[in-house]
C-alpha cells in the first residue's frame, strides 16, 4: 500500500496542468453503452476510478482502447450479459451509472447494489424510483438490482433531493425512452452539463441543460461522437486551497474558473488573489489566510467535494470558521487526522468549528476517503516537519499524478510503497 511522505513548510510556485474531471469522465464513459457506434473521448484523466470503469465496461463487452495518454476509443457494438458484478461495483459507486444505459438500450440490467461507503449511506432509491416510473420492472435480490423493460416510457420525474448520479442515470435512460421525460429537481453540476452536452452530440434531444428541469425527448437510437471531458474543478480547487494554505504564486492551465465560482469566492475571502483568463487561473497568497466559514450545497453552492480541502486551509487561518456539511452524513472523517497534526476542531452533528492555530506539526495520519486525503495533503504541505499519509490509494481514485504536480510547484512530496 502506498503512502505519501511530505516535508512541509514550502511556499508553492510554478505551473501545473489540470486533468479532465473524474466525475464528468465516469458518466461519459458509461454513456458509451447507449450506442453501437464508436466514440472518441479526449482529456480523460488517468485514475484508479477510470481503470475500474474501463474494467466494468470491458466485462460488459465494450471495446476500450487508449490512444496516447488521455484519449479513449470506446465501442459497445453489443454486450455480453448485462451484469455489473459486485467485485467491480464495490470499489466505485459511480458503477451504478451503467444501470440506466443498459436498461434503456438492451432492456435488461443486473447491477450490484453499490456498497456502504465511508462518507455516508448513499442509497440509490432515487435512481430506482425514477426508472420504475419509466415503466421498468425492478426487484432487488441477493444484493443485485434486477431491472427489465421492453422499452422505457417517458415520464415526469421529481427526485426527492438533488442527486448528481441519479440525474445522470435517469437522463441517459430517458434519451432512448419512448416519448418525453421531464426530470425536475435535476442536478445542475457542471459534470451533469458536460454529460448532457455529449449526449446531444450523440443525437439526444435534451432541453434545459444546466437548469433544474431537464426535458428529454427520447429517440430510437443514438450515434457516435467525439467529446473532450471538462477540466476537473475539484482538482483545480484543491491546488488553490494548497496555495492559500502554503503561500506562493501558482498558475493552473486547462482549468475552468466558471465552474468553480463558489470555491474561488471563499478563497478570495480567505485572502487568496485569483485571476482567470481563458483556461488559465493564477493564484497568489502572501499572508496567513483568514478563517472562512461555509456550508456545502448542490451546485452552484459550495461543493461537498471541496469541504475537506478548505477545512485544511482553515486549520491554520486567523480566526474561527464554522463549516456545515449538508450533503453527506459522515464526511468529517478527516477531522480526527487533522487534529493529529495539531488542528483545533470540534464537531457538533453536521457542523465543525475550526479554530485556526498558528502552525501545524507533521505526524503520521491515515487517508479515509478521496477528498479527506486531499485535505490531509494540504495540511501536510503546511505542517512543520514530516507528515506520512497512509492509504493513499483513496487519493489515487481521483487525482492524476498529484505528487508529480505538487513537486512541479516546489513541494517536497514522495510516494513510498510498503
Ligand atoms: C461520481 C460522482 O459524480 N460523484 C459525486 C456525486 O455523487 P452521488 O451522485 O453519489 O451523490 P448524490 O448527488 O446522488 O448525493 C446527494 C445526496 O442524496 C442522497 N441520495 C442520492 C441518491 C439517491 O438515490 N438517494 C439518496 O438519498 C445521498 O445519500 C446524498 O446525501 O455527487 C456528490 C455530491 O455532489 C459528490 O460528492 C460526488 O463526488
Ligand atoms: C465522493 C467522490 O466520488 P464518488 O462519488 O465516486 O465516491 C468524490 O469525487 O469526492
Amino acid at each position: 500500500m502506498d503512502s505519501f511522505l511530505i516535508k512541509g513548510g514550502r511556499p508553492l510556485k510554478g505551473t501545473v496542468s489540470i486533468s479532465g474531471a473524474k466525475n464528468a469522465a465516469l458518466p461519459i464513459l458509461c454513456a458509451s453503452l447507449l450506442t453501437a457506434d464508436p466514440l472518441k473521448i479526449s482529456n480523460v484523466p488517468r485514475l484508479r476510478d477510470i481503470n475500474t470503469c474501463l474494467r466494468l465496461l470491458g466485462s460488459l463487452g465494450v471495446q476500450c482502447f487508449w490512444h496516447g495518454d488521455n484519449e479513449l476509443a470506446l465501442r459497445a457494438e453489443e454486450v455480453n450479459e448485462p451484469v455489473a458484478s459486485y467485485d467491480l461495483v464495490k470499489t466505485m459507486r459511480a458503477s451504478i451509472l451503467v444501470l440506466g444505459p443498459l436498461l434503456a438500450r438492451f432492456g435488461e440490467a443486473i447491477v450490484s447494489l453499490p456498497g456502504g461507503c465511508a462518507i455516508g449511506q448513499r442509497p440509490v432509491d432515487q435512481h430506482i424510483k425514477g426508472l420504475q416510473a419509466m415503466g421498468a420492472d425492478i426487484r432487488i435480490e441477493k444484493g443485485y438490482i434486477h431491472a427489465k423493460a421492453t422499452r422505457l416510457k417517458g415520464a415526469r420525474l421529481v427526485t426527492d433531493m438533488v442527486t448528481v448520479t441519479g440525474t445522470e442515470n435517469l437522463m441517459m435512460a430517458a434519451c432512448l425512452a419512448d416519448g418525453q421525460t421531464i426530470i425536475e429537481n435535476a442536478a445542475r453540476e457542471p459534470e451533469v452539463v458536460d454529460l448532457a452536452n455529449m449526449l446531444v452530440k450523440m443525437g439526444a434531444k435534451i432541453q434545459g441543460i444546466g437548469t433544474d428541469t431537464l426535458v428529454i425527448d427520447g429517440v430510437e437510437r443514438l450515434h457516435g461522437c467525439e467529446h473532450t471531458v471538462m477540466p476537473d474543478r475539484i482538482e483545480a480547487g484543491t491546488f488553490l486551497c494548497a496555495v492559500a494554505a502554503c503561500g506562493g504564486d501558482i498558475t493552473l492551465n486547462n482549468a475552468d474558473a466558471d465552474s468553480m465560482e463558489a470555491t474561488i469566492e471563499k478563497l478570495r475571502t480567505a485572502g487568496l488573489t485569483v485571476q482567470s483568463e481563458g483556461s488559465t487561473i493564477r493564484a497568489s497568497m502572501n499572508a496567513r489566510p483568514k478563517a472562512v466559514g461555509f456550508r456545502t450545497a448542490p451546485f452552484p453552492g459550495f461543493a461537498t467535494d471541496m469541504q475537506a480541502q478548505l477545512m485544511a486551509v482553515n486549520c491554520i487561518a486567523e480566526g474561527t470558521a464554522v463549516i456545515s456539511e449538508t450533503i453527506f452524513e459522515n464526511r468529517f472523517m478527516h477531522v480526527q487526522e487533522l487534529v493529529r497534526l495539531g488542528a483545533n476542531i470540534e464537531i457538533d452533528g453536521h457542523t465543525a468549528v475550526v479554530k485556526g492555530v498558528a502552525a501545524l506539526e507533521g505526524a503520521p495520519v491515515m487517508a479515509t476517503d478521496l477528498r479527506a486525503s486531499a485535505g490531509l495533503v494540504i495540511a501536510g504541505l503546511v505542517s512543520a516537519g514530516e507528515t506520512r499519509i497512509d492509504r493513499i490509494y483513496h487519493l489515487d481514485r481521483g487525482y492524476d499524478k498529484m505528487e508529480e504536480k505538487l513537486r512541479l510547484l516546489g513541494a517536497d512530496v514522495k510516494r513510498v510503497s510498503e
